[in-house]
């Protein structure tokens, strides 16, 4: 449905593992201010990562965006999908290889529990390759926030997340 004309803090997080990783990440930010709609605010440095989900595949290169955005939450996954389709976006094994991967993290304080779309991300706070670079753009959102962290250098650590 419409929604009054309210800007929203969306955190974004880019993952690639195929082909050429930078390029597809920075294709992809790219892309994702080409359009109307989103204003770009903060990215986070590039992290190399290990595969989280249990999938044996090659490592992540990742980064945190924080933009701030007109749009509805299914216009941003709309257009989210349409980028990772027009980098080749094969959804082959879920959890799988990709060439890109656009997680809505938060849309504001907006809570969804649509399938498509479940807002905050329901897996985002267990990951170090989402809340390490976040951490750096929005120290309190990670460290203090429901998403609490006891020790992101840790979960950084365990979880194979390093900054390149
Ligand atoms: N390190 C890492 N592991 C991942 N597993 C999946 S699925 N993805 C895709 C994002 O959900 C990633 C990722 O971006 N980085």
């Amino acid at each position: 449905g419409g929604h009054m004309l309210i800007k929203h803090r969306v955190v974004l997080s880019l993952g690639s593992n195929l082909g050429d990783r930078l390029e597809n990440l920075q294709d992809a930010v790219d892309a994702l201010f080409d359009a109307p709609g989103l204003t770009f605010l903060a990215l986070s440095p590039v992290y190399e990562t290990a595969p989280w989900g249990g999938v044996e595949q090659d490592d992540f290169l990742n980064v945190v965006v924080i933009a701030e955005t007109l749009l509805t939450p299914e216009t941003l996954l709309e257009r989210s999908q349409s980028i990772e389709e027009s980098l080749r976006r094969e959804r082959v094994v879920r959890w799988g290889p990709r060439t890109l991967d656009i997680d809505i993290v938060q849309f504001g304080e907006l809570v969804s529990d649509a399938p498509e779309l479940t807002l905050p991300h329901p897996r985002a706070h267990e990951r170090a390759f989402v809340l390490v670079p976040w951490a750096l753009l929005e120290p309190d959102a990670v460290l203090t926030g429901h998403g609490r962290v006891a020790d992101l250098a840790a979960a950084a650590g365990e979880q194979g997340v390093t900054r390149r």
